[in-house]
Formats: structure tokens, C-alpha cells, sequence
């Protein structure tokens, strides 16, 4: 349990804020309460100012098949020509967004899962996201593509 928040109890529980305010906060979640917010700021005015058009270069294969090393190059050269680009490397997300997976099939879907989330977001900003993740399954390499449009997945 978070610090600031004492015991729960009925589906309800306290956050304790500064100066002594307590907010009560339910535990039951409602999905029907939870909007899209849209940003006025869309991504055509995002891509037109970076001067590219975001999508995500997903690399697949075994372990030490290469995956890293062709990223890394492909992000350098896309610098090198004045394209914003961000690399998505399994191992680094692994010390982070994805400390708590490990290595089940379970685990590798989830990984490749929020890993997907996350490319869809950058080329959403407008960059050119490179994942370079084992990413075994088909299935799940599917899941992300079918995030972005057709042609913006490669
Ligand atoms: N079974 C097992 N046990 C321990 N460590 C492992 C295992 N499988 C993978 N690795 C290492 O984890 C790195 C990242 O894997 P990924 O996140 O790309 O894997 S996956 O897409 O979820 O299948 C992966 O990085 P790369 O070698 O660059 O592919 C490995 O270093
Ligand atoms: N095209 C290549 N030819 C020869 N060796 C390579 C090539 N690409 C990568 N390597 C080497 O293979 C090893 C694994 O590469 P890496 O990019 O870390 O693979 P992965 O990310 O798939 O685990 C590294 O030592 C790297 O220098």
C-alpha cells in the first residue's frame, strides 16, 4: 500500500494530502467514468513540425540475432539525416517499464503488449520509433500493428 494511504476498508480507502487533508478514494473502478481526452494539439501539427510522419520500425528475431545493433545503426543514420527517432530495446525496457516481467510466455505477451503501447505513443508524437525486442509470438507482434494505421507498422 502507498505511504499516504491508510487502511482500506468497504472498497474505499484514505489518501492522506498535505496539511492534514484526507481524500477518500474508492477502490472499485468504473470503466464507463474513464473518457478519452483529446489533445487540441493533433499529430498532423506534430509531424508537420518535425518535418516526418511517425510510425514504428519493429525489430523481431532470436537473441543475439543482431536486433540491437541494426536499431542502434538504423536510429544513427536516421539522425544523420534530421529524422527524430527513438529506439525501444527490449534489455532497457526490461530495467524499467518492464522490471516486473520476466521470461513466461505470459510475461513475454505482456511485455511486447506495453512495449506496444509505448511505440504507439512515440510515432503518435510524431517520431519514428524503433522496437527491438525478441518479441517470439506472432500473435502479439500482430496486436501492436493492429494499434497503428496501415503503412505507419513496418
Ligand atoms: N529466458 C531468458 N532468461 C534470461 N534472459 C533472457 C531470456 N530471454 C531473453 N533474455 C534477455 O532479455 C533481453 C530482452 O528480451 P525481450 O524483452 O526482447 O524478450 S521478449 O520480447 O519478451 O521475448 C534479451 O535481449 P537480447 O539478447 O538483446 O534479445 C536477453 O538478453
Ligand atoms: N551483421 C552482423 N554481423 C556480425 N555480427 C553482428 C552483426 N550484427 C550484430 N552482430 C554482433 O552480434 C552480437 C549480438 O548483437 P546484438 O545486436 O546485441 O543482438 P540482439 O540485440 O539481437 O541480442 C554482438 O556482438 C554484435 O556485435
Amino acid at each position: 500500500m502507498c505511504q499516504n494511504t491508510t487502511q482500506s476498508f468497504s472498497g474505499f480507502f484514505f489518501v492522506r494530502k498535505a496539511k492534514g487533508y484526507y481524500f477518500l478514494m474508492s477502490t472499485v473502478g468504473n470503466p464507463a467514468n474513464i473518457f478519452w481526452h483529446e489533445n487540441p494539439v493533433g499529430k498532423a501539427e506534430r509531424e508537420k513540425l518535425l518535418n516526418q510522419q511517425g510510425c514504428v520500425v519493429w525489430i523481431t528475431g532470436l537473441s543475439g540475432s543482431g536486433k540491437s545493433t541494426l536499431a542502434c545503426s538504423l536510429g544513427r543514420e536516421l539522425q544523420s539525416r534530421g529524422k527524430l527517432s527513438y529506439v525501444l530495446d527490449g534489455d532497457n525496457l526490461r530495467h524499467g517499464l518492464n522490471k516486473n516481467l520476466g521470461f513466461s510466455p505470459e510475461s513475454r505477451t505482456e511485455n511486447i503488449r506495453r512495449t506496444g503501447e509505448v511505440a504507439n505513443l512515440f510515432a503518435d508524437a510524431g517520431l519514428i520509433c524503433i522496437a527491438s525486442l525478441i518479441s517470439p509470438y506472432r500473435k502479439d507482434r500482430d496486436a501492436c500493428r493492429a494499434l497503428l494505421p496501415d503503412k505507419k507498422f513496418l
